[in-house]
């Protein structure tokens, strides 16, 4: 792993890293903040939406006082491979930027989209190899990485405390964003894409009884509520299969790390009590 910056920050430690995956084939980058002291400290990983790189959360979200409190490191990786050779599309929520957080079955994408193995594979034992962690982790995200944290948290519970979310494209196989994305990244067949859908996961019960609750805060103002987002669906799969869910709807926030940044605190300080726990 290079560092290629660094700063401290509210006492930590905040590093801009690159390393070679063996999973994407690529260079990958990513940001961890660790906070002062020798810890061990427990993990929550950040996943972010569409366009996005490691920067974006880094630099607009605001939380790593909350992180230096809670005693919490935060890692944010990019949102997918890339580089020349590797896979695109001129369209923003296609290709390099727009991993989806899944391996991906079909050409061109499939030597290097594998963000899904990446993150539950190689990001986790690389962060628990190289930092003071505890071995304990949860993870939250953005839109699409909302997407991510709450399909990987119902796909893979042993790994995860606890699963947060902004703003999550609640089930991808009923909005343009998903529909697009999985039938390029895994094809026409629709049955290899409910396993990858937020809301048909927790109604199928994938993760009933691990998490007491799952935290997803909805700018109302969002342009993206209505046609990509609707957590409407998460809420009644919730309601269908009795798992936990606070979805708190935000009158007047739109889609940007303005909503985020302003309710980050709770987010880190419910996963928090959840990682100490
Ligand atoms: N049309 C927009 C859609 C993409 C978008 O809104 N991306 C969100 C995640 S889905 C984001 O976090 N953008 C980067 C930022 O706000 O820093 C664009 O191309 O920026």
């Amino acid at each position: 792993m290079e560092t290629i910056k660094s700063h401290i920050v509210y006492g930590g430690t905040l590093r801009y890293l690159k390393h070679d995956s063996a999973t994407t084939g690529t260079s990958m980058t990513l940001s961890v903040f660790v906070p002062a002291g020798e810890g061990p400290f427990p993990v929550l990983i950040w996943l972010s939406g569409l366009t996005c790189t490691e920067d974006n959360f880094t630099t607009k979200a605001g939380a790593y006082k909350a992180a230096a409190k809670h005693g919490v490191i935060i890692v944010a990786p990019d949102t997918s491979p890339r580089g020349e050779g590797v896979a695109d599309d001129p369209a923003y929520d296609m290709g390099q930027g727009a991993g989806f957080y899944i391996d991906a079955t079909q050409a061109p994408w499939t030597p290097h989209f594998r963000m899904e193995s990446y993150v539950v594979g190689e990001l986790i034992a690389l962060i628990d190899a190289g930092f003071p962690t505890t071995g304990t982790r949860s993870v939250f995200g953005h839109s699409m990485g909302g997407h991510g944290a709450l399909t990987l948290a119902l796909r893979h519970p042993e790994l995860f405390r606890s699963v947060s979310a902004f703003a999550p494209i609640s089930s991808p196989t009923r909005c343009p964003w998903g529909e697009k994305a999985f039938s390029a990244y895994l094809g026409a067949d629709r049955a290899a894409w409910a396993g990858h859908d937020a809301a048909l996961l927790i109604e199928g019960g994938a993760a009933t009884g691990v998490y007491d609750d799952i935290l997803v805060d909805q700018g109302e103002a969002d342009p993206f509520l209505v046609e990509q987002l609707k957590p409407e669906l998460l809420k009644a799969a919730a309601e269908k299969a009795g798992q936990g869910l606070t979805l708190r709807m935000q009158p007047g926030y739109d889609h940007s790390y303005f909503f985020m940044a302003s309710f980050v605190d709770d987010h880190v300080a419910f996963h928090a009590t959840r990682l100490k726990a």
